[in-house]
């Protein structure tokens, strides 16, 4: 079985990539582009196949499929920072939807039998009412980012696929994921990187926020990934299914779990420039759907979690 992944180079392509190989049952393949670094994926480069590809560009695209001819593929490439789509509103759509019709048109010309994952976010629900959490797949999508809205596109694109023609699509809605490499503007990583260089003396004890009233529903990227391989092995087609650890917390009480594995003692300054012109108030996952299809759950807790993204910003500084 040929698996591809899209986007194998970030956080969570790297992260599945590793999963597969140790499932031992696929060949794994992965597109990124031209100046894409490689440091998340440098051990696994003996042993998966790269595919340079610019997803925006049709050519690249149809060459790729054509070459390879997966059996699945998980498209997880994306803009995915909600603060950089309020500056670059066009390329965040540009980047989300085309990339992802690109594909969806490739696997059509090519006639090629695969499911397909594509990695839906949260982020879609946008405005959710306290009283409608934990989120159901079925509660209305009200997004507040041009993030979100480029999510609900490709969501929707995902769903438009499968009944026009058939394609095996499964729709994957994410809550928050962390864990170690996640991308230090995400504001686990930033939190945790800010703490392990307080630790070294490189910074004043001073950890700059934003808004930490926020309520998140993070899962581990380790046990994300698995989710995304039980989303293709045993997810119906045309579905749509929330994957969450259904608990949520609030971003200060994330920083303060962070801060329980630490000796410093910090202050907080909020920073403006990290407040958004409207942010998620809260996000909190229901998945029965998806574990009643699955039996997925997620098993690493959330303190492990954060230790580990502790422990490897203190290793990616010393180093
Ligand atoms: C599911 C969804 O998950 C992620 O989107 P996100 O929730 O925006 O993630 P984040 O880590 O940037 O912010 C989380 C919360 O934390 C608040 N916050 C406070 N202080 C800081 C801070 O200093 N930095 C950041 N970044 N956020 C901060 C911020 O205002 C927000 O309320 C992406 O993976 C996205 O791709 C995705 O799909």
């Amino acid at each position: 079985m040929k698996a591809l992944i899209t986007g194998i180079t970030g956080f969570a392509g790297s992260h599945l990539g590793e999963y597969l190989l140790s499932r031992g049952d696929t060949e794994v393949y992965g597109s990124y582009r031209l100046r894409s670094r490689m440091d998340h994926i440098e051990h696994l480069l003996p042993h998966i196949r790269l595919a340079e590809c610019e997803l925006k560009d049709p050519h690249s695209v149809n060459e790729m499929i054509r070459e390879i001819r997966p059996d699945f593929i998980f498209h997880l490439a994306a803009q995915s920072f909600v603060p950089t789509s309020w500056n670059s509103p066009t390329d965040t759509m540009t980047n989300n939807t085309v990339g992802q019709i690109n594909i969806f048109e490739a696997v059509r010309k090519f006639d090629i039998d695969c499911k397909i994952q594509i990695a839906c976010s949260s982020e879609e629900y946008g405005m959710v009412y306290p009283e409608e959490t934990p989120i159901k797949e079925t509660n209305p999508l009200r997004p507040l980012s041009p993030y979100a809205v480029s999510k609900v596109a490709q969501d929707y694109l995902g769903y438009q696929y499968y009944h026009s023609y058939g394609l095996k699509i499964i729709r994957t809605r994410t809550f928050n994921h962390t864990g170690p490499r996640r991308g230090e503007s995400f504001v686990t990583s930033n939190f945790a990187k800010q703490i392990a260089q307080i630790e070294l003396g490189t910074k004043p004890s001073m950890i700059y926020v934003g808004n930490l009233q926020a309520k998140r529903d993070f899962t581990d990227v380790r046990d994300v990934v698995k989710a995304y391989w039980a989303a293709l092995e045993k997810g119906d087609p045309g579905e749509v299914y929330n994957i969450s650890s259904g608990e949520a917390c609030t971003i200060h009480e994330m920083l303060q779990t962070l801060l329980s594995f630490s000796e410093v003692k910090i202050e907080l300054k909020v920073d403006p420039e990290r407040l958004r012109p409207s942010d998620v108030e809260i996000l909190l996952g229901d998945c029965t759907k998806f574990r009643d299809k699955t039996g997925w759950k997620p098993v690493i807790a959330f303190e492990q979690t954060m230790e580990d993204l502790l422990n490897y910003w203190r290793e990616q500084l010393r180093n």
